[in-house]
């Protein structure tokens, strides 16, 4: 179906939202009058710059307060609307959307509103042009869809039809079968379908759709299924995205249109609409690199944790280094940036690396080139909302190319094991703005389940925390975000958390390594043996080497962290079989810990 956004749910100036639009693939936009009344360019340039753009204006909106007024006022309303009438012909939009009446001189009329709405299509009529009426969630007298359509039914113009906002429909908790009603709507009469989906939460309807909206596939509505009933209904118009958000005015243009693309193409496969690429959901983590320009800290860092270095890259300074099935690349390459080492790609382990790359593709995911120099394994790769480099790769498997071909062996083999088995799980900070985009897109590009978003207390701020996995637990990346990004900070770390049997074992080797284990207070074992029994002596070992403690219903779990090199740390975690989370309440524990450990707190 054809797709279009609101300029409201795009930052900048009209010009930058325009091209931001065309750039990221939409056919068309809802131009919002602030940002017409805004703009330095006039109608006709305004019309311009669309048809460059290969834009249509598919709606101009919003107007207000129109139908159910005493006869005075409507007449003062006719004449403003004849004025955005000649607007809309010489912007060339031929949809206005009026929303439901909010005004105190509204009275409870549906006939008086149905004839003043008549009156106002004859006159939309004269120019061409169609008149969408919507209901306002917050509507003085017209709330719902059906009420709304009900007054448009009645109203029996051909110049009028409805407008459905799936904000307005869904945000009023109604039973689903009272959605069923919008499958009864002539589809011919929904004139516009406006998308937006958003977070459960119990607060004034209001507000929470002015600040709080987010793209289809980033809250908690059930948009496929509505979307299913406007089909049903017979509606073919365009699927436009309306979407109020505090984070997205702020955000840059480009990646949030692209953002709200993909959520559109995810919603069309939601709902049965089209069939794209299927996800190939990874097995596993195959590699985490490493990037920076001095990545000597870190090694010392893998050498306590007990990995050996393994393997070099045939033709580039990059690092194998090993433990079990846990593997590290460290690059020192011309892509390590001067701002300390960072986390720069993820190897997921893939059974079709082709099958996933085509997918994410879809999905408008940039997608890297398949050698990074001639003589490389070609590999196939995408980059995440944040930059992360994402390699579709195979390790060892036989009939597809193995990216460890590329190494070869520097003559020290893997430690046998006892410490360290695998890669746990990767916490991946995303920038401040970027944080649903990034739980969409590994949903959506990498198949993988997201869980329920958690808070976390930092001291100077809240951050918060979703992770996404995979069904068996094999591939688990916890994604966090937190405060917009203040002048101490320059960017939260990242952390791979390594997997271990015996963590007590793992914690003392790294100890009697060198290493250094983050200092947890005593105050905190002084709670733990409030609230958990432990065998005896275990509450002294744990507060002994700074080990945190965690239980579910599944089992419990124990972790510690290192320190942190330029913008990564390790964490140590045994995990019991059954235990789903992340430590996460211990999270303010260890944050405050990691403040205190920089100088001056
Ligand atoms: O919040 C509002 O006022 C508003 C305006 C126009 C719309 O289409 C809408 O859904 C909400
Ligand atoms: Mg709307």
């Amino acid at each position: 179906m054809r797709t279009s956004i609101a300029t409201v749910s795009l930052s900048g100036g009209l010009t930058e939202k325009l091209t931001a639009a065309a750039r990221a693939g939409f056919d068309g936009v809802e131009i919002f009058e602030n940002d017409l009344l805004a703009s330095p360019l006039g109608p006709e340039e305004i019309r311009a710059r669309c048809a460059d753009l290969g834009l249509s204006i598919d709606l101009y909106q919003p107007m207000r307060d129109i139908e159910a007024v005493p006869p005075e006022e409507f007449g003062r309303n006719l004449r403003r609307a004849e004025h955005k009438f000649r607007l809309m012909q010489r912007l060339g939009a031929d949809t206005v959307l009026v929303c439901s009446s909010v005004s105190p001189l509204a009275v409870d009329d549906d006939a008086l509103a149905a004839l003043q709405l008549r009156r106002l299509a004859e006159l939309a009529d004269g120019f061409g042009i169609r008149v969408a009426y919507e209901a306002l969630a917050w509507g003085r007298h017209v709330s719902t869809y059906d009420h709304a359509w009900r007054i448009v039914e009645a109203a029996d113009h051909p110049a009028l039809g409805t407008c459905l906002d799936s904000f307005h429909i869904l945000a009023r908790g109604s039973d689903p079968k009272d959605l069923e009603g919008i499958a009864d709507i002539p589809g011919e009469k929904i004139f516009f379908l406006q998308l937006a989906d958003a977070p459960l939460m119990a607060m004034d309807v209001l507000q929470w759709s002015r600040h709080y909206r987010c793209f289809p596939g980033q809250g908690g509505f059930d948009l496929a299924g509505l979307l299913g009933h406007v089909i049903r209904a017979g509606y073919r118009g365009p699927l436009s995205l309306e979407v109020f958000n505090d984070v997205f005015r702020q955000a840059e243009a480009g990646p949030t249109a692209v953002d709200a693309l993909r959520s559109l193409l995810v919603l069309q496969e939601s709902a049965g609409l089209t069939e794209p690429p299927a996800p190939v959901v990874p097995t596993g983590i195959a590699f985490a690199e490493l990037t920076g320009p001095d990545v000597e800290p870190v090694s010392e860092l893998l050498e306590a944790l007990g990995f050996a270095r393994t393997a070099r890259h045939r033709s580039k300074p990059v690092d194998l280094w090993q433990q079990g099935e846990a593997r590290v690349l460290l690059n020192t390459g011309p892509g390590a940036r001067r701002d300390g080492t960072r986390l720069a790609a993820v190897g997921l382990e893939s059974p079709d690396p082709a099958g996933a790359a085509r997918r994410a593709e879809s999905l408008l995911a940039p997608v890297l080139p398949r050698r990074r120099a001639p003589e490389d394994v070609p590999l196939d790769a995408v980059a995440a909302p944040d930059g992360t480099e994402l390699f579709f790769c195979a390790t060892g498997r036989p009939g597809l190319p193995s990216w460890t071909s590329d190494f070869e062996p520097v003559g020290h083999p893997a430690p046998a094991t006892g410490g360290v088995r695998r890669i746990d799980h990767l916490a991946l900070t995303q920038p401040w703005h970027q944080f649903d985009e990034a739980a969409l897109f590994h949903r959506s590009v990498l198949g993988l389940g997201a869980q329920e978003s958690v808070d976390v207390a930092d001291p100077y701020g809240l951050l918060r925390s979703r992770a996404v996995t995979n069904a068996d637990g094999s591939v688990r990346i916890a994604l966090g975000v937190g405060p917009a990004p203040s002048a101490d900070d320059g960017g939260r770390a990242q952390h791979i958390a390594l997997a271990t049997d015996d963590l007590v074992t793992a914690a003392r080797r790294f100890r009697a390594a060198g290493g250094r284990l983050l200092t947890i207070p005593a105050n905190y074992y002084d709670d733990l043996a409030a609230r958990y029994e432990f065998a005896d002596g275990e509450l002294e070992t744990l507060r002994g080497l700074g080990i945190l403690y965690d239980r579910d219903a599944g089992g419990a779990f124990r972790h510690c962290y290192t320190e942190t090199v330029g913008r990564v740390f390790f964490e140590l975690v045994q995990r019991d079989e059954g235990y789903r989370g992340y430590g996460a309440g211990n999270a303010p524990v260890r944050l405050a810990a990691q403040h205190v450990r920089r100088p001056g707190r």
